[in-house]
């Protein structure tokens, strides 16, 4: 059984039907990209898998288990890095694991642990706004993976980069999820994005929102070959493109 099952899930928002009847799944560490129009419901999809929402039908299952409405389960980093800019990074990224009961100073230790991996050595002390977009971004991202580490929901995490931090994040994501291997869910716009990162791709169609597309990418990961040149490449991003209507 995949380790996330949305199963049948509709939501009506200010009396307009968002989403029709959704059905995603991701296997045990599976990266599944969701794409689809603006407003189409996808952050409100993570909204209802994260447990912050409930569907008005339908359920979340998450090893077998019904989660539906209930947080605490999965990560979730939102479009924007909400890192707290009275705080430093080592006290910001620390944060999920006072919350989980540690004292301060052992979650501090034990964040820091990572600050390595997550190419954040040498800027505990710093404050969000003296980083870089990308440095905000894995912060976000550390703190995102401390909450809960195995199963990660991220939305649009790279949009505000320009394209050439964007594309050094994609590439260090690949590299760091290679090593913790978690089952991650990405909402993007950018279907390039999709293609170098994703094993797998839902397109999601306008409101009433259904799957259109599903896609499984034929290249493993790390997917560092991954070139627009190849035939291959050009045919799935054809197909995704075509179910956009782009
Ligand atoms: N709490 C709410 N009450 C009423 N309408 C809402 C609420 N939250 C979202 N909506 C509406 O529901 C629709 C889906 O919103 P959502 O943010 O999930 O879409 P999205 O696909 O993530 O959009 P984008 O790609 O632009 O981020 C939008 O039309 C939005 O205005």
């Amino acid at each position: 059984m995949p380790e996330i099952v949305v199963e049948g899930i509709s939501k009506t928002l200010g009396g307009l039907l968002t989403l029709g009847e959704i059905n995603v799944n991701a296997a045990d560490k599976d990266f599944v990209g969701i794409l689809g129009p603006s407003g189409c419901g996808k952050s409100t999809l993570f909204n209802i898998i994260s447990g912050l929402m409930r569907p008005d039908q339908g359920c979340v299952f998450i090893d077998g288990h019904d989660v539906t409405g209930k947080t605490g389960r999965v990560s979730y980093m939102r479009q924007k890095d909400l890192l707290l800019p009275s705080l430093n990074i080592l006290e910001n990224v620390s944060i999920p694991l006072v919350l989980k009961g540690l004292p301060r100073k052992k979650a501090c230790d034990q964040a820091l642990e990572h600050f390595k991996q997550f190419g954040l050595a040498g800027f505990e002390k710093y404050y969000p706004r003296q980083l870089s977009g990308g440095m905000r971004q894995r912060a976000a991202m550390l703190r995102t993976y401390l909450f809960s580490s195995d199963i990660l929901l991220l939305d649009e995490p790279f949009a505000s980069l320009d394209a050439i931090t964007k594309r050094k994040m994609q590439s260090w994501l690949i590299d760091v999820f290679n090593q913790i291997n978690p089952t991650v869910m990405f909402i993007t716009h950018d279907v390039d994005e999709a293609l170098y990162l994703c094993d797998r791709i839902y397109v999601l169609s306008e409101c009433p929102t259904v799957v259109k597309l599903e896609i499984k990418i034929p290249f493993c990961r790390p997917s560092h070959g991954r070139t627009i040149v190849d035939p291959v490449y050009g045919v799935i991003r054809d197909a995704v493109m075509e179910a956009l209507a782009i």
